[in-house]
């Protein structure tokens, strides 16, 4: 298990893999193989143990802190003599760019809509709050994607309060990797029960006035999907490996002239990205925000959950 920090050991319980998959207490498995396919991601690597150790445990937590939250409704309810609004509770989960955290969002969502319950739960990432590729270019920025001047912050966190005012209809921004810009389309956004909000910027507090709010003001449970840079950086490469087979050979791809490149050739020009854009953000803007988190989840080499850390 790796060592915690002063802060981590001041913030956080750990728990290895073993003693947090114990907290599971039973929760059936609601997810069948059939199911696991259509949330692998790009790569079929997300295994049956890691939904049954990591992840059942962390629905059966937010199960409990989102009934929690609901009796402080019932309170409220007798204290105003009326039901108070309702509003989505929020779950954001940050980390680096490959660390896994669109895989994981979708496993959360998966999860937490099968509950008896059934809420409706809805995936947003923030990529859909990049400025546009225009813009981008426009601003000098093509080589700044991902760092927070990179993104519209206004509109994300006038998005995020209209989703937490509870209003009718909201509109989300599409991001396409494969055209590597906003999609002209958007994501309508009703009254869900619980929204999960995705991206390396979600614990960011660097906005640009001082009267600005933080996206995490309006967030109820935030996750951080941690592993080391190595790691990190041979998982960015792996997928450049797998998006020139893929992605890149689409027509419409921003990167179309990349899909003919050898293995050799792939491999160096990823890791030149990640030595310049992904690893120097990493360093300067997401991991300082990791202990902001109320639960980090450490993964080590092949995305395997180790260690599980969570808010005292
Ligand atoms: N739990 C997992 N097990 C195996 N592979 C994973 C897992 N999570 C992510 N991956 C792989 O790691 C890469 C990055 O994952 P992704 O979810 O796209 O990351 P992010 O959204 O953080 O950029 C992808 O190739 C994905 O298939
Ligand atoms: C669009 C992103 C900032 C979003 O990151 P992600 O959602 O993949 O974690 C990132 O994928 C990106 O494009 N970074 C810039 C350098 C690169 O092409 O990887």
């Amino acid at each position: 298990m790796s060592q915690l920090n002063t802060i981590q050991k001041a913030l956080y319980m750990p728990f290895d893999r073993d003693s947090w998959s114990k907290l599971r207490n039973s929760v059936p498995l609601t997810l069948s193989e059939a199911d696991l396919a259509e949330l692998r991601g790009i790569n079929e690597r997300v295994s049956l143990d890691e939904v049954t150790d990591i992840y059942l445990p962390l629905s059966r937590l937010l199960n409990l802190i989102i009934k929690n939250q609901q009796q402080r409704s019932v309170v409220l309810n007798q204290f105003l003599g009326q039901q108070p609004a309702s509003s989505p509770y929020i779950i954001s989960i940050a980390g680096s760019v490959a660390v896994g955290k669109s895989t994981t969002a979708r496993i959360m969502q998966a999860l937490l809509s099968h509950w008896p319950e059934h809420p409706k739960v809805d995936l947003i990432t923030t990529d859909g709050f990049l400025y546009p590729l225009d813009e981008l270019k426009k601003r000098n920025l093509l080589d700044r994607k991902g760092f927070p001047e990179s993104y519209d912050t206004k509109l994300l966190v006038d998005f995020i309060s209209a989703i937490k005012s509870g209003e009718e209809e909201v509109d989300a921004p599409l991001y396409s990797h494969i055209i590597y810009d906003r999609l002209p389309e958007v994501l309508k956004v009703r009254q869900p029960d619980i929204v999960i909000l995705e991206g390396l910027n979600v614990l960011q507090t660097e906005l640009d006035s001082p009267k600005s709010r933080f996206v995490s003001d309006f967030v109820d449970f935030s996750i951080y999907v941690d592993a080391d840079e190595d790691n990190l950086r041979q998982w960015y490469v792996e997928r450049f490996l797998q998006f020139r087979d893929s992605a890149f050979a689409d027509p419409r791809s921003y990167f179309k002239h990349f899909a003919n490149l050898t293995d050799a050739q792939a491999t160096s020009m990823a890791t030149d990205i990640w030595d310049s854009i992904n690893g120097p953000n990493l360093t300067k803007n997401i991991l300082p925000t990791r202990e902001r988190a109320h639960l980090i989840l450490k993964k080590g080499a092949h995305h395997s959950m180790e260690q599980v850390l969570l808010r005292k």
